[in-house]
C-alpha cells in the first residue's frame, strides 16, 4: 500500500481560482487588491520566490510592486520605505522577503509594518492575535498547512496531531492552529529525547525543522498523514524535504511531496492574505 499524495499545487490553483473571483467583485466595489514585494540583495533563491509572488499577483488581477534594493540598503531607508507604503492606499499587503543583511535588524523592519497590511503575519500582534484566535492575518505556511488538511478530508479536530520543528514561522504557529481547529497537539525539537516514539503517535505529523530526509519509515504511525514544510536545496540543485518521503510513502496513509506539496500553498495564503487586508478597506 502506498500513501495517498497531496498535491498542494493543484489544490492552490483551485484555491486561485477563488480568490479570482473574489477578487474580481472586490474590484467591482473599487477596490483592487495591491501587494508590495521589497527584497533587498540579490540572492538569486529569494528572486525566484518573489518573481513567483508577482506572478501570483498578476494571474488573480491584483496590483503589485516589486521593490529590489541593494545589499547594502541602510535599515533607514528601509523603514522609510516602509512608512511610505503604510500610508499608500494602493497597498494592501507589505511583503519584506526574509532574510535580511546582518547589518539590518530583522524585528525592527518587522515592527515598523502596518499590522493591518502584515500579509506574511509575522508582526507581534498578528502573533498575538493569532494566539487568541481573533481573526488575525495568519501566518502563510501555516495557513496553507490548514487548507490542505481540510481541504483532503483530513480534519484535525479530535486528531493527534505532532509538530516536529518550534520555530516562529513554522512550527510555534502551525501548532496553534491545529490547537483551534480542537487537535491534540505535540510539539517536539532538537531536545525531546524520544522524538520518534512522539511522531509515531501522530495521527497528524507536521514537520518544519530544516533537515533533509530526517523522517524515516519508522517515525510514522502506518495511515498517518504526513505534512512535510522542509525545503532544503541539494548539491545536485534538486529540492527536497524534511521528509524521507522514499520510505515514508509506503507507510503514510497521506503525504505531501517536495517540491509541489506545502511550497505553493505559501504563495496561495499570501495572496488570501492581501485579498482579505484589501476586503477591510471597505468597512
Ligand atoms: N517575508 C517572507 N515571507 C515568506 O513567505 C518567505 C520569505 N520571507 N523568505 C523566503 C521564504 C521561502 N518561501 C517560499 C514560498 C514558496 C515556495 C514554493 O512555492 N516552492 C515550490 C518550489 C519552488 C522551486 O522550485 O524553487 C514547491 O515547494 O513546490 C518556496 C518557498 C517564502 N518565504
Amino acid at each position: 500500500m502506498s500513501a495517498q499524495i497531496i498535491y498542494g499545487k493543484q489544490i492552490s490553483d483551485s484555491i486561485r481560482e477563488e480568490l479570482k473571483v473574489e477578487a474580481e467583485s472586490l474590484k467591482q466595489k473599487g477596490v483592487t487588491p495591491g501587494l508590495v514585494v521589497i527584497i533587498v540583495g540579490a540572492d538569486p533563491a529569494s528572486q525566484v520566490y518573489v518573481r513567483n509572488k508577482a506572478k501570483a499577483c498578476e494571474q488573480l488581477g491584483y496590483y503589485s510592486e516589486v521593490v529590489e534594493l541593494p545589499a547594502d540598503t541602510t535599515q533607514e531607508r528601509l523603514l522609510g520605505l516602509i512608512q511610505q507604503y503604510n500610508g499608500n492606499n494602493a497597498i494592501h499587503g507589505i511583503l519584506v522577503q526574509l532574510p535580511l543583511p546582518k547589518h539590518i535588524e530583522e524585528k525592527t523592519i518587522i515592527d515598523a509594518i502596518a499590522v493591518e497590511k502584515d500579509v506574511d503575519g509575522f508582526h507581534p500582534q498578528s502573533v498575538g492575535n493569532l494566539m487568541i484566535g481573533d481573526d488575525a492575518l495568519l501566518p502563510c505556511t501555516p495557513h496553507g498547512v490548514i487548507e490542505l488538511l481540510k481541504r483532503t478530508g483530513n480534519h484535525p479536530a479530535g486528531k493527534h496531531a505532532v509538530v516536529i520543528g518550534r520555530s516562529n514561522i513554522v512550527g510555534k504557529p502551525v501548532a496553534m492552529l491545529l490547537l483551534h481547529e480542537n487537535a491534540t497537539v505535540t510539539i517536539c525539537h532538537s531536545r525531546t529525547p524520544n522524538i520518534v516514539e512522539l511522531a509515531r503517535q501522530a495521527d497528524i505529523l507536521v514537520v518544519g525543522v530544516g533537515v533533509p530526509k530526517m523522517v524515516k519509515q519508522d517515525w510514522v504511525k502506518p495511515g498517518a498523514v504526513v505534512i512535510d514544510v522542509g525545503i532544503n536545496r541539494m548539491d545536485n540543485g534538486k529540492l527536497c524535504g524534511d521528509v524521507d518521503y522514499d520510505d515514508v510513502v509506503d507507510v503514510a496513509g497521506w503525504i505531501t511531496p517536495v517540491p509541489g506539496g506545502v511550497g505553493p500553498m505559501t504563495i496561495t495564503m499570501l495572496m488570501a492574505n492581501t485579498l482579505k487586508s484589501a476586503t477591510r478597506t471597505l468597512r
